[in-house]
């Protein structure tokens, strides 16, 4: 459920008076969606999506996002594009709440990722950390592993409820990353939750991506690492290694690895299970279970996590060295 603001028909009428856009047709909620309230919105000019952003996105970060969907837009990536009001402004505010209005992406997102997806992905990650290199504005991520103790913390050593154990097992973690993280690899501006229902297929092709609101700047490896860690599992909790390796070199293709990154992959791919663990875990435990707050299941990564504790080398994911920091992969 992603509509937890209404907005009347007469507050979007007045609202969409200061585009240039025609008028209202209609207008729908939609379903999907964690964060933000989302519609379809139908106008005799078109059809848009019109996003409320609600009380966990900080108002502060909104310029970023907005302004970093309008520079890749600007540089080929598909990905929606904001509509500006008369007055030039992409940002208003409605039902009390910021308010955008962006393009409208054709496709849908996948439930059954092939390893072509993966690829597609993987090509498409890369060309965003591409296109993202001249974007003149910067945002910390709120989410690093600085800020994952205090996050564990705020759990109030309830983790045990999930699962047995499971306090101890966060705890020599986050000793490990704090100790051994390798903050001096390459960085730049990366999506940080580029999930299978944050990328469009249409006709089997990679149609787009959406979704920026936890952009950032950081390690372009980490998105890599939360990438892989989003994709290439199965159902059962099983590494699939063709959909890893595809993945892997559709990124390659476009940005090979550097060998530190490459070397550090499985420590990269720790820290994505941790940090998705981690938010999970605090939904889990905090938000009540009438709240419209998707809750997802913190174990699903907890075995993600074990499984990238257990890997000893880069290669384990699919791909040699020689093929990923060439980009001949
Ligand atoms: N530009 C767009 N074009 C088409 N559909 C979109 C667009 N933006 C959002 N959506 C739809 O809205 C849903 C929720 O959007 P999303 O940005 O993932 O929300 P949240 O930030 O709340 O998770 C998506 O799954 C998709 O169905
Ligand atoms: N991808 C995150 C949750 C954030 O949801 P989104 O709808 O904003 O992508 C997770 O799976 O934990």
């Amino acid at each position: 459920m992603a509509v937890y603001t209404d907005v009347t028909e007469p507050q979007l009428a007045e609202f969409l008076d200061r585009y240039d856009l025609g008028s209202l047709s209609s207008y729908k909620g939609i379903a999907e969606g964690v964060e933000n309230s989302n519609f379809l919105l139908r106008t005799t000019g078109g059809t848009y999506i019109l996003t409320l952003y609600e009380k966990r996105v900080n108002r502060g970060d909104l310029p970023f996002f907005v302004g970093l969907m309008e520079h890749l837009a600007g540089r080929g990536l598909s990905c929606p594009l904001p509509v500006h009001d008369r007055d030039g402004n992409a940002l208003g505010e409605l039902s009390g709440r910021p308010a955008a209005i962006f393009t409208f992406l054709d496709g849908m997102w996948t439930r059954r990722p092939s390893p072509e997806h993966c690829r597609a992905v993987g090509v498409a990650l890369a060309r965003m950390h591409e296109s993202a290199r001249d974007f003149p504005l910067t945002r910390p991520n709120g989410l690093a592993p600085p800020d994952w103790r205090p996050l564990y913390e705020s759990c109030a050593g309830r983790a045990d409820e999930v699962e047995p154990g499971l306090s101890a097992e966060i705890e020599a973690e986050l000793a490990d990353f704090e100790a051994n993280w390798p903050g001096h690899l390459p960085k730049g501006v990366i999506h940080a939750d580029l999930f299978p229902d944050n990328v469009f297929f249409l006709a089997g092709e990679l149609s787009g991506l959406i979704d920026f609101y936890f952009a950032c700047n950081d390690l372009l490896a980490y998105d890599l690492a939360i990438t892989l860690s989003a994709w290439c599992f199965e159902q059962d909790g099983s590494y699939n290694v063709t959909k890893g390796r595809a993945l892997i070199a559709g990124y390659a293709s476009v940005r090979p690895l550097d060998e530190a990154e490459y070397e550090n992959l499985p420590m990269l791919c720790r820290g994505a299970a941790m940090r998705f663990m981690l938010t999970r875990l605090y939904d889990w435990l905090n938000v009540p279970d009438d709240s419209f707050v998707t809750k997802k299941d913190p174990r699903e990564y907890l075995k993600k996590l074990r499984f990238h504790r257990g890997v000893r080398e880069a290669s384990e994911y699919g791909l040699e060295k020689a093929a990923v920091t060439k980009g001949m992969a």
